[in-house]
């Protein structure tokens, strides 16, 4: 099997595919995060895993995006602890350091810490293609956020150990394929809701379906329309099964409602320590 990540290598979008998939995966180290979920919309790969959401940062865009563009199918969803690290040249000392690089959820996770030390931030696509930019340009006064493993990869320092803003601190990881046939006995079901027209009590009318028939959700996300200022489509992820009758009667209760209803995937989660 073939499955694109967010690269170079040492980012936590490698370590995630290396610790879900099994040894004899072979993985394709993307340029972005985009680049990873187009790569399974032209078949150059059957799966990707993209970082959704992070327990500091919250919602990572940059996978939602590419999950509205392209009509994949969430087949399963990894959570795994996150600890990130200033990171510089050898010999570097924190009173070296001006500016910060690194991607911006990374970046976001470590906003106090930044603001603490009055650093500049730059983006860049990954946590790993900092670490790569301080080894390549050699400025001292420069530093990436990112793993630990990847100091080591990449010939670098690490100045100071865990300075995320909040000592619990996850990522959770959707695997996405063009594969929408769906496995029987699933934990979570993620169902995008496209509204058909805004009224007052929209939102609490389309949550009130789910609390009336008993079901859990576990993530809502709003993401504009872009049809018009103000209008939003929602990502809800609830804890049914795609084949319960529950989530059939989800979907024919929206729908009598006159809202769009798309099924995006029933999965189980891993957890990993
Ligand atoms: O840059 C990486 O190392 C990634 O895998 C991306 C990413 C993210 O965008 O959330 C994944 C996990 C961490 O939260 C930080 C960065």
């Amino acid at each position: 099997m073939k499955v694109a990540y967010l690269g170079p290598r040492g980012t936590f979008s490698e370590e995630a595919a290396t610790r879900f998939f099994p040894k004899n995966t072979e993985l394709f180290p993307k340029k972005s995060i985009y680049e990873a979920i187009e790569a399974v919309s032209i078949d150059d790969v059957d799966k990707c895993i993209v970082p959704i959401e992070n327990s500091i940062a919250g919602t990572i865009d940059m996978s939602i995006d590419g999950l509205m563009m392209f009509n994949l199918s969430i087949n399963a969803d990894v959570i795994f602890p996150v600890s990130l690290n200033l990171i510089g040249l050898k010999g570097s000392e924190i009173s070296d350091i001006t500016e910060v690089i690194s991607i911006t959820p990374a970046l976001d996770q470590c906003r106090n810490y930044i603001r603490r030390h009055e650093f500049l931030s730059q983006h860049v696509d990954s946590t790993a293609n900092a670490a790569k930019v301080i080894m390549e340009q050699g400025n001292k006064s420069r530093a990436a956020i990112a793993s630990e493993w990847v100091a080591g990869l990449y010939g670098l320092q690490i100045i100071e150990k865990d300075i995320q803003d909040s000592e619990h601190n996850h990522t959770r990881f959707i695997v996405l394929s063009k594969n929408h046939r769906i496995k029987k006995i699933q934990d979570k079901t993620m169902i995008l809701v496209t509204p058909s027209t805004e009224y007052v009590g929209m939102l609490s009318s389309i949550l009130n379906v789910f609390s009336g028939l008993g079901i859990n959700l576990t993530w809502i996300e709003s993401k504009p329309t872009r049809k018009k200022l103000g209008t939003y489509r929602f990502f809800i992820e609830a804890e049914m099964g795609y084949d319960e009758e529950r989530a059939q009667k989800v979907k024919i209760i929206l729908e009598t409602f006159g809202h769009k209803v798309d099924f995006l995937g029933s999965y189980k989660t891993t957890i990993l320590k």
